[in-house]
Order: C-alpha cells, then structure tokens, then sequence
C-alpha cells in the first residue's frame, strides 16, 4: 500500500518515515511541507539519509495517489482534511487532537468550532482493538492519555479517585521552537505546567468512563530535560486496601496478550525508540501506584498509529514495530 504523511516535517511524521522503513506492506510516496516543499526529506530529517529519498511537497490534498493518509500536522489544521480524504476513500490515522472526543467536549476544551465532525474510533489499542480492526477512519490518542490510561485501566472500576503525575520530554511540544522548548529554560531544569488544566484531561476522563470507572480523575504535567519519553505516576485510590501479591497478579493477567505493553520497572531508557509500554505497580493500603513509560513519538503518536493502521488493514498489530528500546 502506498502512504502519505501530512506533517512530514514535523516530529511525528519524521517518526512515521523512521518507523515505517521497518513494514514490509506499506511504502511512504507523499510526503507534505508547506514550509519545506522542494527540499529533500533529508534536509530536515538528516537521519534518514539512504533510507528516505523522497522530497517535500504541498499537494493538493483533494487530488492524492495513496491508500493511506496519516495527519500528523497540529489539533485544528487536520479536520481541515479529513472530507477530502474520505471522498477519495482514503484511509486516515489523524494524529491530532481532532477526532478524540465528542464535538462538544472538543469545542470547550479546545475553545474553536469543529467544522468536519465525525464520531470514530479512538486509537488506543489496547482498550479500543475491536472498534479499530478494518475501520476507515481512526484517531490516535494523545500522548499523555496513552501512558497515563494503560498505568489505570486495570484497577479502573475499582478506584474512586485516580490522580495522574506525568513527566514529558521536550519532543511532546513539536518541532517548531519556543520560550518553553528553548535549551536554557529546559536544560538542567525541571517544571510543572498546566496544573489543573490540560487539555489531555478530558481524554483521561474519557477512557475512565469507557473502562467503567467511577472515578474522579485529575492530571499535571511536568517538563523534564530530556528528549523522548513519559513517566506516569498514577495513585489510584480504592475504597477497599488491596494485597500487592493480588495487584500484581490483576495487571499481569490484564496485560497478558497484549505485545506491546510489558510489567517491569519503568525506565525511560528501556522504552526509547520503541512502541513498549512498560508498567508496574505497587500497593499501600487503598492506594496503589502505579508507573508507566512511554515513549511520546513512538507509543504515544507514530508507533501507536502504524499499530492502528495494522489493525485497519488486517495485518498483524505488531507488523514493523517489533524493534526493543535503546539503553542507555
Ligand atoms: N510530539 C508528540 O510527542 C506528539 C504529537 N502529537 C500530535 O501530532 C501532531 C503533530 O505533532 P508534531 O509532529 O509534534 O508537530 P510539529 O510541529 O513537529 O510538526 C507539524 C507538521 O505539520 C505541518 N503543518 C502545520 N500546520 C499545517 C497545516 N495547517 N496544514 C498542513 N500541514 C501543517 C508542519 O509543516 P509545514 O508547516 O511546513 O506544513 C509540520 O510538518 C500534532 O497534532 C500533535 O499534537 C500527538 C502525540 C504526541
Ligand atoms: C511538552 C509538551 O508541550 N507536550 C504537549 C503534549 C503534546 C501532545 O503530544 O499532545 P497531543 O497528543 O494532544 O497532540 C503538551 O503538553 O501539550
């Protein structure tokens, strides 16, 4: 099958381009900039030099050659799309925060009017496989909600209240520079943002609701000095004390089939580059903690959309994203 990526400048979609050399069904021949359109893909991604020989374009996306179209541009620039895409019977993987919640829920907590609304699957595997096997049309998951949501699922109708930790590297903020990405106000540092108030609560609350859960839900992220990856710390409150031997075993059995989702002690450096999401947990009266790791560009944006593109086109999930992490 042939694939486009929209966004092929950016983090994610250089991500795509990587990640992709790996499938054996899927070759990349569009790949957009409007900024870039006439360079090599290697000006920008220098990285995939011998691999990627293909040169940025801004086509008209109502006239596309492709099979596949991934949207990994920003929330509100992809539903400008989507009609186009459909109307040519092309499958799409939206990257963006566009197609993960209801119209009105988007339109609050992203404060613009939807003007391409459609209701569809929302791409975190693990929890949604079903509703993802041969759609057209799937939305990927946030960063911070794919983490966060894997660490809870679980013990979700237990808890009654889950508080969400989460400490990002700076690649979760793309490509294009700024006060919050610049080296002397990131390096050798370490913040809180959005304390109350990120957007990624709502899809936190989402997946809550559809695991069945109770539970209140608050989040707060943190901007650590490294690259690639998220750590989630959950303290998900119970009203009943559990045993860590019966914590431990409900996970493991939880996660059991699931390739890409792995129980050991997180570490950022043991998920890096991969679509593992490694988890584990810890029990102390009616609250246990629980960790996860992620990578945000692979698990948390490209790995995780290649993984919903297999289960669309029927391949297997784990097709070209077997590769383990790199430590250190
Ligand atoms: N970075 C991350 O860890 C994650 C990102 N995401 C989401 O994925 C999407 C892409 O993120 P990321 O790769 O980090 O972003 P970047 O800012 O790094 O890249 C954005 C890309 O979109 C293109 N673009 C921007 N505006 C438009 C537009 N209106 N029409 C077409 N192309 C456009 C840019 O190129 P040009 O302007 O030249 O056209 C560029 O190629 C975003 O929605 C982001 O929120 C999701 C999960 C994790
Ligand atoms: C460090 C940083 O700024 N991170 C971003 C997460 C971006 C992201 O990937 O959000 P979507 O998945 O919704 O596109 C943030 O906090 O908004």
């Amino acid at each position: 099958m042939k694939a486009a990526i929209i966004g092929a400048s950016g983090y994610t979609g250089g991500e795509l381009i990587r990640l992709m050399q790996s499938h054996p069904h899927v070759t990349i021949d569009v790949a957009t900039s409007r900024q870039l359109a006439g360079r090599p893909v290697t000006s920008q991604h220098p990285h995939l030099k011998g691999f990627c020989n293909l040169t940025f374009e801004n086509p008209d996306i109502s006239a596309l050659d492709t099979d596949i179209a991934f949207l990994a541009v920003p929330h509100t620039a992809a539903m400008a799309y989507v009609p186009d895409l459909l109307e040519q019977g092309i499958k799409i993987i939206d990257l963006s925060a566009d197609y993960r919640l209801p119209k009105a829920v988007f339109e609050e907590v992203y404060g613009t009017p939807h003007t391409a609304w459609k209701d569809i699957p929302y791409g975190l595997c693990e929890l949604h496989r079903d509703a993802c096997k041969n759609a057209p049309f799937v939305s990927n998951p946030g960063c911070f909600p794919t983490g966060a949501t894997l660490a809870a699922a679980p013990l979700a109708e237990k808890a009654h209240t889950v508080i969400y930790d989460s400490k990002t590297g700076v690649s979760g903020a793309g490509d294009s520079p700024s006060a919050t990405t610049h080296f002397p106000n990131v390096g050798d540092n370490f913040t809180a943002y959005k304390l109350t108030s990120h957007r990624h609560l709502a899809e936190m609350r989402q997946e809550l609701v559809h695991l069945g859960s109770p539970a209140r839900c608050y989040f707060t992220p943190h901007l650590l000095p490294v690259n690639r990856g998220i750590l989630t710390t959950a303290h998900i409150l119970l009203d009943e004390p559990i045993e860590q031997k019966e914590v431990e075993k409900l996970y493991q059995d939880y996660y059991k089939n699931e390739p890409f989702v792995r129980y050991q002690r997180p570490s950022l450096n043991s998920v890096r580059g991969s679509n593992f999401c490694d988890l584990m947990v810890e029990a102390s009266e009616n609250r246990v903690v629980a960790v996860s790791v992620i990578d945000n560009l692979v698990k948390g944006a490209s790995g995780q959309a290649i993984q919903n593109m297999n289960l669309m086109c029927g391949w297997d999930e784990t097709t070209g994203l077997m590769t383990p992490g790199m430590l250190p």
